[in-house]
């Protein structure tokens, strides 16, 4: 056997995809974890076409053709990201086929899980002004969840630590393999 054979086909990420429900805290620790890392942050929900952020306002959950192109651009972005800029995004990828074309774009891709109870992230989601999701919709985001923790290069955080933690905890993950 050579010696490249038994090494995990895995190095250090140099993207990272945070990634769960609604609520989770996405936004919040992407942008925590960017800022401790120095990497460049991307708000995936900004990518989504007009027409998905006006069904998600009008309570309609979105389908898997509704997700298409907005993970294709995602999954370009993605693609940039190299040991010179790290880039860290924010996207629910509920769906294991999510994951799988985000993967395809960037072999050295990792994810952190935010996991949250529903009742905590409908809480959280009532609770924000100004946004656009509905929080009919938080039911559905967890119907539509694939649990993603026995996926490769995945950090499963419960969604609950303090922002700072959560940075820190990434930190240590990603230090904690070979580069
Ligand atoms: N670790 C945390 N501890 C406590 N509150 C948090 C934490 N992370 C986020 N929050 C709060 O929860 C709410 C939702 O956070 P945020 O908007 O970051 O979630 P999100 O997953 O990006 O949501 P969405 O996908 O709907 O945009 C906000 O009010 C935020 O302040
Ligand atoms: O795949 C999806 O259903 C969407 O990406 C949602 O998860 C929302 O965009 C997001 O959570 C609200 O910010």
């Amino acid at each position: 056997m050579t010696k490249s054979s038994v090494e995990s086909p895995h190095r250090r990420p140099v993207a990272l995809v945070v990634m769960g429900v609604s609520g989770c805290g996405k936004s919040s620790a992407g942008e925590a974890i960017a800022l401790h890392l120095g990497w460049h942050l991307v708000e995936g929900d900004s990518y989504h076409a007009a027409e998905s952020v006006a069904k998600m306002q009008a309570g309609i959950a979105l389908t898997d053709a509704d997700r298409a192109g907005w993970l294709q651009r995602l999954a370009q972005l993605l693609a940039e990201a190299d040991d010179g800029q790290g880039v860290v995004l924010t996207c629910s990828a509920l769906k294991r086929q999510y994951r799988e074309l985000l993967r395809a774009s960037q072999s050295r891709l990792g994810f952190v899980f935010l996991d949250l109870s529903y009742d905590t992230a409908l809480a959280r989601v009532q609770q924000r002004a100004g946004h656009f999701f509905s929080p009919e919709l938080v039911a559905n985001q967890f119907a539509t969840l694939e649990d993603p923790r026995d996926e490769a290069q995945v950090l499963t955080v419960d969604a609950d630590t303090p922002l700072d933690r959560i940075a820190r905890q990434v930190q240590q993950w990603l230090d904690a393999q070979q580069p």
